[in-house]
């Protein structure tokens, strides 16, 4: 996708031919600064730090990452510590795991001569494949906004979305944003409730800045506004990403879905989730007891960053002093509340039957 006419993706190979390029997510929208990475050490570091953040990125970072590490050593005990490693920096998204265990197969058995080379490429074809399914979902979602459209002509086609399930979340074309992308380029009059999707604000900064630099019409709204907008028939349909989809379609992603999936259940309206294969997890059936959910840091529910009108960086303290604070970052969505799944492979129900009639080879 586009950043003021210049093409980017969110992780890319520098010019010098090993180190890895990302944006620092948690400069943006106000800077745009593109961090370079040169050890797995300093990988692990921006995902933790969600300098990188989105579950099919991360996956793709720490394929680079496995890579950056072996050109230091590349034995076997160095391939199991990377993978082990950067396995813990997060533990929801399930791309992760999914990344780091089709680099360990994929250069296990390799001689160590031939690993690095070999890492690379598989680290790259991560990364395309990834972008490639994204433009995938979005040909698979379209449909479901081109119907609203037609449904009624002239008028705008309302989509809620919470979090940042755009290209910065992904390697290109996002997974949510995927099909509203599509839908603004085919000409379709598309407006984008944005979440702001607090505590990180990945929706006002991350969503909206997307969003802008693409032309798509969008309006941030405080997190609490969405069922008040859906009551008042200001919503046609909600559009969410995922971090980790159960065998029998329940959903995890950024801590509040589930309560938009509530109100759009109560108020008729569709609630579509966009995935790419990566992002499912065939031994995990019942979300709610067995998705791991990760507790971040109290400081990120207390304070607040953001530009001053001097534009500098500034974090101010919004919690009472003293208070603690708790900050479950994900939440699950019942496959019950869930209208459907959108996957690289067409829609599906979110069932197991839903999603195995497109995955018939899921072990
Ligand atoms: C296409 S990304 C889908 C999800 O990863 C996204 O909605 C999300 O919850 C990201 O969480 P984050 O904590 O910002 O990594």
């Amino acid at each position: 996708m586009k950043i003021d006419g210049t093409p980017y993706r969110s992780v890319w190979v520098d010019a010098d031919g090993w180190s890895v390029r990302i944006l620092d997510q948690t400069k943006l929208p106000w800077q745009l600064d593109i961090l370079r990475l040169v050890d797995e050490r300093q990988v692990a570091q921006a995902i933790r730090s969600m300098q990188v953040r989105g579950a099919p990125l991360i996956g793709a970072v720490a394929a680079y990452g496995v890579a950056l590490a072996l050109r230091a050593d590349a034995g076997t005990d160095s391939l199991d510590r990377v993978v082990t490693m950067l396995g813990e920096t997060r533990p929801t998204a399930i791309n992760l795991a999914w990344a780091l265990d089709r680099m360990r197969a994929r250069l296990h058995n390799l001689p160590a001569g031939e690993r690095v080379a070999a890492a690379y490429a598989e680290a790259q074809a991560i990364a395309d494949d990834d972008a490639e399914t994204c433009r995938r979902i979005g040909e698979h979602g379209l449909p479901l906004l081109r119907e609203i459209a037609a449904r009624k002509p002239g008028e705008t086609v309302n989509v809620l979305t919470h979090c940042n399930a755009g290209w910065l979340a992904t390697v290109d074309y996002g997974t949510a944003l995927s099909p509203i992308y599509q839908a603004h380029d085919a000409g379709i009059p598309v407006h984008v409730w944005v979440d702001e999707t607090r505590p990180r604000n990945q929706g006002a900064a991350l969503t909206a800045f997307e969003l802008g630099k693409h032309g798509v019409r969008h309006t941030v709204v405080a997190d609490n506004a969405g069922g008040h907008l859906m009551q008042h028939g200001q919503v046609d349909i909600c559009i969410v990403g995922t971090d980790r989809v159960t065998r029998r379609g329940d959903v995890a992603n950024k801590i509040g879905t589930y309560l938009k999936a509530l109100a759009a259940r109560d108020n008729g309206l569709p609630f579509w989730v966009a995935l790419p294969h990566s992002t499912i997890d065939w031994r995990v059936a019942d979300g709610v007891a067995e998705i791991p959910i990760e507790e971040r840091a109290e400081a990120e529910v207390t304070d607040l960053t953001g530009r001053t009108a001097d534009g500098r960086l500034e974090t101010v303290r919004v919690a009472a002093e003293g208070s603690p604070a708790a900050n479950p970052a994900f939440d699950v969505t019942p496959a019950r509340l869930v209208t459907g799944l959108i996957t690289e492979r067409g829609r599906c129900d979110a069932s197991e039957a839903g999603l195995r009639g497109l995955y018939p080879e899921a072990p």
